[in-house]
């Protein structure tokens, strides 16, 4: 049951200098369904943050279409887009800068149901408590202060916050990049345990490779704000289509030593190009071994494989038949 519906959608900033602008998001679609999760990953500005924001209704995109359970979210307005956004709160990497540290947990975590209401309706005096019951906390953290909690707590509360108006979505934009690995460990067990008892549906943004494939369904791989390939995650892991994929996933290690020295690497050549100055035809062209002139002069359209898997290059056809070691 399809829960998102995101077509066509497209966002450009205006860039410091004069006249130029940052193409964050190209033409961007894609459908995640009710208690799924979509792992978004791709280098650093590839516009992953800038997507969740716009399907979120955060920002609003220059083109293009989103749906969430069949309303159109860009359509909202006033009451009607708050009431959509707190279908779909986003958790951030560091809870430190997005938690009040003037504000008690149980302030924190009910704010967004105490937005939610008439003012003459108070928000009943165990939400605090349930909500970190969610979460694997002691209704005690509820007098709490963010400095007070370790790094894992911190990111628990603002997940008992997500939470706190039964969302169908949750944006987890690098939530777990600053924790250290024990702690993202509990972390990810507990967001899986989550989608299985209240069958919520992620957005799983990250640069980890390895923890995207753990933890989605589905993955989207984004290269200067297009996503140039998507599928179901093993599928995509296991048989890449897109030579960016190739390349991501090449460099991602295996814990087999002999396995790991065997593997022949496509590299990923030279560094990422601006989003300000997006290359002519396929973006990915000036770092692409396979490379020819109508990869230069045409950006590909997305093409289905099968089965939902689709990627974006001219040579699709000759990668999908090498597969990758
Ligand atoms: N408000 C803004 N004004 C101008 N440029 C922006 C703005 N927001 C994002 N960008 C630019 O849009 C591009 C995509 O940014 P975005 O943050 O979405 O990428 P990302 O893949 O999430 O990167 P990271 O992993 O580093 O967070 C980048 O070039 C970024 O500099």
């Amino acid at each position: 049951m399809t829960l998102l519906d995101v077509e066509g959608v497209a966002k450009s900033f205006p860039a410091r200098r004069r006249k130029a602008v940052v193409r964050a998001v190209r033409d961007v679609s894609f459908r995640l369904d009710r208690g799924q999760t979509l792992g978004v990953v791709g280098e650093s500005g590839s516009g992953k943050s800038t997507t969740a924001r716009l399907v979120l209704g955060l920002i609003r995109p220059d083109a293009g279409r989103v749906h969430l359970d069949g309303m159109d979210v860009l359509a909202a307005r006033g009451d009607r887009l708050h009431a959509l956004r707190r279908r779909m709160p986003m958790v951030f990497q560091d809870p430190y800068s997005s938690l009040d540290p003037t504000w008690t947990v149980r302030d924190i975590v009910t704010e967004p149901v105490r937005l939610g209401r008439r003012r003459d309706r108070a928000v009943p005096a165990t939400r605090a408590a349930e909500l970190l019951e969610l979460v694997g906390m002691a209704p005690a953290f509820a007098q709490r202060y963010p400095h007070e909690l370790s790094g894992g707590q911190r990111q628990r509360v603002a997940i008992a916050r997500a939470l706190a108006c039964d969302p169908d979505l949750v944006a987890l934009d690098e939530a777990v990049a600053a924790l250290d690995v024990s702690t993202r460990a509990g972390i990810i067990g507990l967001l899986q345990d989550l989608q299985t008892s209240l069958g919520v549906a992620y957005l799983f943004i990250s640069h980890d490779l390895a923890l995207v494939r753990l933890v989605s369904h589905e993955v989207a791989v984004m290269y200067l704000g297009r996503i140039v390939e998507r599928g179901p995650t093993e599928r995509v892991y296991a048989a890449p289509a897109h030579p960016y994929t190739r390349a991501l996933i090449s460099a991602v290690p295996v814990p087999d030593p002999v396995v790991q020295r065997n593997r022949t690497r496509p590299p990923v050549l030279g560094e990422v190009p601006s989003a300000l100055a997006v290359p002519s035809g396929c973006a990915f062209h000036p770092r692409c071994p396979l490379a020819t002139d109508i990869c230069r002069t045409i950006d590909p359209p997305v093409v289905d494989l099968d089965d939902g898997h689709a990627a974006a290059c001219h040579h699709v056809a000759l990668i999908t038949k090498e597969g990758v070691s």
